[in-house]
């Protein structure tokens, strides 16, 4: 589980996460909704500590994710495919983060078969790989330490129509099989499908959240709701 308790994040004058509250809970995926600089990415950096906040707490199952043991054991983070180190391979990339999490090298061949990379994709360098193969990488990253829970900015960007149907499969597996899922996407008929909760926030601050089914009722579709919930003058916020 996920807690985020009255989250108030800055960046210097900008005040970029104002006072934020929610859950994301055991077996269900989560879908976190804003417009561009609503706070999203900052809300996700602070959950797995590394956007300091200026007052509120983030926990992983009940603790700061600082205070986690094995950090990497329990939380599987993708939060950007593009910052992976251009010179190595897919495989190296996996299995220096293999042995930084203490990980057998045989959860290596796991993930890569997880993702869809094959042997040969995997011992081609990441500056070679479309957006598509360095988001497949990441989940892998993500995934390799069995973790219980998902933090994933954006992780169905650059997949082709069949990568995002198996990154949906993926994650609805996961939490059907108890997992916890936080998914940050402006892909709003993806998320439609795959999320069982909504957050959505606007300008840093919570303006719907609560079961995706309750939030949708008498909306058209999400890209409705989310446009009515997010437009500059539509802030008072519905919790369902
Ligand atoms: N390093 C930074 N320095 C200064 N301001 C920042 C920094 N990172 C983010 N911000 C500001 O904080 C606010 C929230 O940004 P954030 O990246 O969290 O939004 P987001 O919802 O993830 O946006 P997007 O959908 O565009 O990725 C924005 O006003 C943004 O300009």
């Amino acid at each position: 589980m996920i807690t985020v308790e009255r989250l108030v994040c800055r960046y210097g004058d900008v005040l970029a996460v104002d006072d934020v509250s929610f859950t994301a809970e055991p077996g269900r995926v989560t879908g976190f909704l804003g417009p561009n600089g609503a706070g999203k990415s900052t809300t996700l950096r602070a959950v797995i500590g590394l956007t300091r906040p200026a007052s509120g707490a983030t926990r992983v199952n009940g603790v700061p994710y600082a205070a986690l043991a094995s950090p990497g054991r329990h939380v599987g983070v993708l939060l950007d495919a593009a910052a992976q180190h251009v010179g190595r391979s897919g495989r190296e990339t996996l299995v220096l983060a293999a042995i930084l999490l203490g990980v057998g090298r045989a959860r290596v061949d796991a993930v890569l078969e997880t993702v869809g990379l094959t042997e040969r994709e995997a011992a081609r360098r990441v500056g070679t790989y479309s957006l598509g193969m360095r988001q497949r990488l990441g989940l892998a990253v993500a995934l390799l330490g069995e973790p219980e829970i998902l933090v994933l900015d954006e992780p169905a960007n650059g997949l082709d129509p069949a990568g995002i149907r198996w990154m949906r499969d993926l994650l609805a597996r996961f939490a059907a099989d108890g997992g916890t899922v936080l998914l940050s996407s402006h892909q709003l008929a993806e998320v439609q499908r795959v999320a069982d909760d909504l957050v959505v926030i606007g300008g840093g601050r919570i303006v719907a959240q609560g079961a995706k089914d309750d939030l949708l009722a008498g909306s058209q579709d999400l890209e409705e709701l989310f446009l009515q919930l997010t437009a500059p003058d539509s802030r008072d916020g519905i919790v369902a």
